[in-house]
C-alpha cells in the first residue's frame, strides 16, 4: 500500500489545554428533599467537592468551571475556597440554568479563549477515577471530536410505549440486542469548537452532551468507563457511594 492510499490518522495534539465544565446546578429531586444535590455530603464533605477533586485530579484539567445552582454561586465559591484543592489548577464559578444543557451552555460561555479540549462532567458523578479522566482527555488528544466513557450494561433493555397514566402497563415495543448497548458517563470529551456548535445550534430534548454532537453529524467514540463512576441519582446511590468512599480509605491505609 502506498503512503497515499493509507486512511490518515489524525494527529496527537498533545499541546492542547483541556479545561472542565462541571454542572451543578441541579436540585436533586429524585434523591428527595434537601439541598441541591450536588451540596449534600458524602462523608462530610459536599459532592460537589468530591467531583472538582475527581476532576482536578488529572495534570491534563488546568482550569474548573463549577456551574452552581442560579442563586448558589456565593456559596459554592466559599465552599471551593474552603476546601484543600490543587494549586496547579485554577476554578470559576457561574450560576447555571434551568435545565443540565442550558447549565452547560452556561459554563461553555465562561470559558476563556486558551481552552481547546472540553470535559464536561457531572457533579453527581463525584467518585469517577483519574483514570477514567485521563483516558477521555488523551483520546480527544488522538483526535475524537467527541468521546464518553461507558460501560456494557448488566440488565436486558426494552422499549416501551410509555404508560398514558401512572401505574398503567406500558406495552413493549422492542427488545434492542444488549451486546450493542453502552450505559454511558461523564466526563465526555469534546474538541471545544465541536462542543460550542452542538450547543448553538442544537435544541430539543437530550440528556448528553455526546448526544447533541451527535445530531451534528460529528464521529462519537466510546472508551472505557467506570464502576465507580455512576451517578448519584437516588437515595440507595449515597449508600453505595459512602461505601465505595469507606473501601477507598481502607485500601489506602487510613
Ligand atoms: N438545571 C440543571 C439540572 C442539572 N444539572 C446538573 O446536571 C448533572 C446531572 O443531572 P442529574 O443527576 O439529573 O441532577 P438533577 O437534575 O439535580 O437530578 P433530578 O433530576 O433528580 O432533580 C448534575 O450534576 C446536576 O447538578 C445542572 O447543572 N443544571
Ligand atoms: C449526562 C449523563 O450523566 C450521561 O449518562 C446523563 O444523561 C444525565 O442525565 P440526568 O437525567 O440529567 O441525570
Amino acid at each position: 500500500m502506498s503512503d497515499d492510499s493509507r486512511p490518515s490518522r489524525p494527529e496527537p495534539r498533545t499541546a492542547l489545554r483541556t479545561a472542565a465544565v462541571i454542572p451543578a446546578a441541579g436540585r436533586g429531586v429524585r434523591l428527595g428533599p434537601g439541598a441541591p444535590k450536588a451540596l449534600r455530603t458524602l462523608n462530610g464533605t459536599p459532592m460537589l467537592i468530591h467531583a472538582v477533586r475527581a476532576l482536578a485530579a488529572s495534570r491534563a484539567v488546568s482550569l474548573v468551571v463549577v456551574v452552581a445552582p442560579p442563586d448558589g454561586a456565593p456559596e459554592v465559591k466559599s465552599l471551593l475556597d474552603a476546601h484543600a484543592l490543587p494549586d496547579r489548577t485554577d476554578f470559576l464559578v457561574v450560576p447555571g440554568g434551568e435545565s443540565r444543557q442550558e447549565s452547560v451552555r452556561l459554563g461553555l460561555d465562561a470559558l476563556p479563549p486558551d481552552y481547546d479540549i472540553v470535559l464536561v462532567h457531572d457533579a453527581a458523578r463525584p467518585l469517577v477515577p483519574v483514570d477514567t479522566v485521563d483516558a477521555v482527555v488523551q483520546a480527544v488528544r488522538d483526535g475524537a471530536p467527541a468521546v464518553v466513557p461507558a460501560l456494557p450494561l448488566a440488565d436486558t433493555v426494552k422499549e416501551v410505549e410509555p404508560a398514558a397514566a401512572p401505574g398503567d402497563p406500558e406495552p413493549v415495543l422492542a427488545t434492542p440486542e444488549r451486546a450493542r448497548l453502552r450505559a454511558v458517563q461523564t466526563p465526555q470529551g469534546f474538541d471545544r469548537t465541536v462542543l460550542v456548535r452542538a450547543h448553538e445550534t442544537v435544541t430539543g430534548a437530550v440528556t448528553d452532551d455526546a448526544g447533541m454532537v451527535e445530531q451534528l453529524g460529528e464521529r462519537v467514540v466510546v472508551v472505557p468507563g467506570h464502576e465507580e463512576a455512576f451517578k448519584v441519582t437516588r437515595p440507595l446511590d449515597l449508600v453505595l457511594a459512602e461505601a465505595v468512599l469507606a473501601r477507598r480509605r481502607l485500601n489506602d491505609g487510613f
